[in-house]
């Protein structure tokens, strides 16, 4: 036999056993994948849900989880925001959900959707709402999240403010904002530092942090603004992130960092500082907004000016320590802003003198 039949066969074996392990592998991963994922199809709408297993998710029948979620109605909704409409899903006695509907269809999405949803399943903290799943269909996607008892820090915050009434809330004494900003800087510091590949959240605000049982922040809607696209819905927004919680520089350059999240955190310490929001008609009327209006005042050493009246008697130390904290994250030059893992170290060491002194 010749050597050019032997190099034709060798070849020829080579790319049939190149094709078949790349079948076998294939295969392995799909199952892999199929072994971590529970999918429900709706025969009816075309639709598809995806939960990831869990203890909590594998105790629940498919059907009636399906069910329950196809039939929220107007009753069910908790909320509202930019990317769309939030509803509480009442599976059972003991287990409920939340479930955001995003006007954005499986028709109209990229092919890194699902991916982007898979990441964002994976991530469990415990300062982080968990993504439990999700429903995809042509008109629109649901996804489904951990319930959150308490709500959101926001309305905590400022609604008994707004309405000029009480809304029959407990008022957020100083221990318990302190255990917020602590929680909330752990859930971001996670999301920047521990999750490979890097998450910027993008749209840290007092609405995306909320409540558990036990009043301890969790962190949510990261990764929305990137799976939704900028320009695509986000009616609250410039680009991606809110008005009033925007670095400065994102206004020059469009781009979203790390830094952007710390600068966004630090006006959230504001809001639990001065119980103000960071657009408040009262700043809008004057033409500032709270990170200047504080800035000017703490300028001339009058913090206690700014302190919402409601933490009056707290210690004054501590509140001057977040303060610090707080400035230091606002910087206007991002590389003067600390990481979040600096900001969660500073915000641990609160109970000690200055914290901010060092760094
Ligand atoms: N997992 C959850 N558990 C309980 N309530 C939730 C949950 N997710 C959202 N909510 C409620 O629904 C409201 C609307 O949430 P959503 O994230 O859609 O909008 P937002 O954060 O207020 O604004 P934006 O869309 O601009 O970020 C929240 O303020 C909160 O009260």
């Amino acid at each position: 036999m010749g050597k050019a039949p032997v190099i034709a066969f060798y070849i020829t074996i080579s790319c049939i056993a190149f094709v078949i392990s790349k079948i076998v592998i294939s295969v392995l991963l799909y199952r892999r994948w199929k072994r971590k994922h529970l999918i429900y199809t709706d025969g009816f709408s075309g639709g598809k849900m995806v939960m990831f297993r869990s203890p909590l998710i594998q105790s629940l029948t498919s059907d009636a989880l399906l069910k329950k979620t196809l039939k929220l109605s107007n009753k069910d909704i908790i909320g509202s925001g930019g990317f769309g409409t939030v509803y509480r899903l009442t599976v059972n006695d003991s287990t409920a959900f939340a479930v955001k509907r995003l006007n954005r269809g499986s028709a109209e999405r990229d092919s890194g959707f699902e991916r982007e949803l898979e990441t964002m399943g994976d991530i469990k903290h415990r300062n982080i709402v968990t993504l439990h799943g999700y429903y995809t269909a042509p008109q629109y996607n649901l996804l489904i999240y951990e319930l959150m008892p308490n709500g959101s820090l926001d309305t905590f915050l400022h609604e008994e403010n707004n309405a000029g009434r009480s809304l029959n809330k407990q008022h957020l004494d100083w221990p318990s904002r302190y255990k917020v900003a602590v929680g909330a800087a752990r859930g971001i510091a996670y999301l920047h530092h521990d999750c490979i590949p890097h998450i910027i959240h993008r749209d840290i605000k007092s609405s995306n942090i909320l409540l558990d049982q036990n009043m301890e922040a969790r962190v949510s809607d990261f990764g929305l603004a990137t799976l939704m696209g900028p320009e695509k819905t986000h009616v609250s927004t410039f680009v991606a992130g809110t008005f009033g919680y925007l670095a400065p520089e994102y206004f020059d350059t469009g781009r979203a960092t790390l830094k952007g999240d710390v600068y966004s955190f630090g006006v959230v310490l504001l809001e639990l500082l001065t119980g103000k929001k960071p657009m408040d008609e009262e700043f809008l009327e004057e033409g500032t907004k709270l990170v200047t209006w504080v800035k000017a005042v703490v300028q001339d050493t009058r913090e206690e000016y700014v302190l919402d009246a409601r933490l009056e008697g707290c210690p004054i130390n501590e509140i001057s320590n977040v303060f610090s904290i707080a400035l230091v994250c606002l910087e206007s030059e991002p590389s003067k802003r600390p990481t979040m893992a600096e900001v969660v170290k500073m915000l641990e060491q609160i109970k000690s003198e200055k914290v901010v002194k060092d760094y």
